[in-house]
């Protein structure tokens, strides 16, 4: 398998969460060309899950990728660019795909003692997959249910060749947010007769911005971001509805529910001072990623003595990543893998470093042999 010509070839065919069509329509072609005798491939909506039968199993082991892309514009001016106006994999998950079909083609030409199930899993970056995808498993396909489950995430400021994890909490739990703010709005010359969406929303949004100063114990960690606003329809009519649209990040679940009712305390004041009316929806959110204690030891332990790989011990990160709820409910761990990319995650012209293809489906396969 040329892993860097598949790569590209899924780079330029970003999807968004649930519309990974043509994608998944790559994936089982190329699944298609590898020796079948071992495989069993089943369908999950616009994901797969490939099981492969080890030589003598004791245990199913899970590999995890996600397969859908950002509604982003990409800008790296590469000749394998997206051909997708408006959708990029600014988030690696092409090469999280190459990487596991790398390690598909190494389990079936050479199969390990025990079996192993690869997820390709849709809507990581929302509405989120991992949840329904574990449901569906656990109701209809049991015997695809892993018992312990692994993934990777890229990372562009570690260089390749380098990995890092830690025990227990990795990555944050998270909650989307979206406020509609609706109010009356009229002709830019009479403000006095209107209420002002767009200045309504600019208040609240700066307000918003004083929780984690002021409300969030300083020895817990919490994010608010508001990536995209938007308000009115023409430079010269008062906005008469305005949209805020953000996520909230928080290291348990109590902090996350004192972040909620300081937004809902923040919107109540800004509507009876707009004189509007004010919608909260908090869209999909994540568990937290916990790692197994003793799976990110060992794993440590496998790559501090792998030749050709660094291994550091990480930080936990407010990224969030719906491969919680496979941790919540099965011992499992995740992993950066460092691709050296000048540009980071969710950026326009985030660019991994190819060179990690040709390293870390050997590396993981070594490890699930050394499982
Ligand atoms: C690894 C990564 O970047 N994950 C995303 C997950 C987003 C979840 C959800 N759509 C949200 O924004 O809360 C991230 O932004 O961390």
């Amino acid at each position: 398998m040329d892993l860097v010509k598949i790569r590209r070839a899924l780079h330029q065919i970003p999807e968004i969460g649930f519309q990974e069509v043509k994608t998944q329509a790559l994936l089982k072609s190329i699944i298609q060309e590898l020796p079948q005798a071992r495989l069993e491939v089943v369908e999950w909506k616009t994901g797969l899950a490939v099981k492969v039968s080890g030589t003598a199993p004791s245990k199913l082991i899970g590999w995890r990728t996600d397969i859908d892309g950002l509604p982003i514009t990409e800008e790296t001016g590469h000749d394998f660019a997206s051909v997708h106006p408006g959708r990029m994999h600014a988030c690696g998950h092409d090469v999280h795909m190459a990487v596991a079909l790398g390690l598909l083609e190494k389990l079936a030409d050479e199969p390990i003692k025990d079996d192993v199930v690869i997820l390709f899993q849709p809507a990581e970056e929302g509405p989120g997959g991992a949840l329904p995808f574990r449901e569906w498993l656990k109701a209809d396909m049991p015997s695809f249910l892993p018992d312990r489950i692994f993934a990777l995430h890229i990372a562009p400021e570690m260089p390749a060749g380098t990995v890092s994890t830690k025990p227990g909490l990795l990555f944050a739990n998270t909650s989307e947010l979206f406020i509609d703010l609706q109010g009356k709005g009229g002709h830019a010359a009479f403000p006095h007769h209107a209420e002002d969406m767009a200045v309504a929303a600019a208040s609240l949004l700066l307000q918003l911005q004083t929780i984690v100063s002021r409300n969030v114990n300083p020895m817990d960690s919490a994010v608010l971001t508001v990536g995209k606003f938007t308000a009115g329809t023409v430079q010269n009519v008062i906005a008469e509805h305005a949209r805020l649209e953000g996520t909230i990040r928080t290291l348990n679940l109590e902090s996350m529910q004192n972040m909620k009712s300081r937004i809902e305390a923040h919107c109540r004041a800004i509507e009876e001072g707009f004189h509007c009316r004010i919608t909260i929806d908090y869209g999909s959110s994540y568990l937290e990623v916990n790692n197994d204690e003793e799976l990110a030891e060992q794993f440590l332990q496998f790559a501090g003595a792998y030749k050709g790989v660094s291994a550091k011990r990480a930080e936990a990160a407010m990224t969030g990543e719906d491969f919680g709820y496979f941790t919540n409910q099965i011992p499992g761990l995740m992993f950066w893998a460092g691709v050296g990319s000048p540009y980071g995650l969710h950026h326009s012209k985030l660019d991994p470093d190819e060179a990690v293809l040709a390293t870390l489906p050997q590396f993981i396969y070594e490890y699930f042999k050394s499982q």
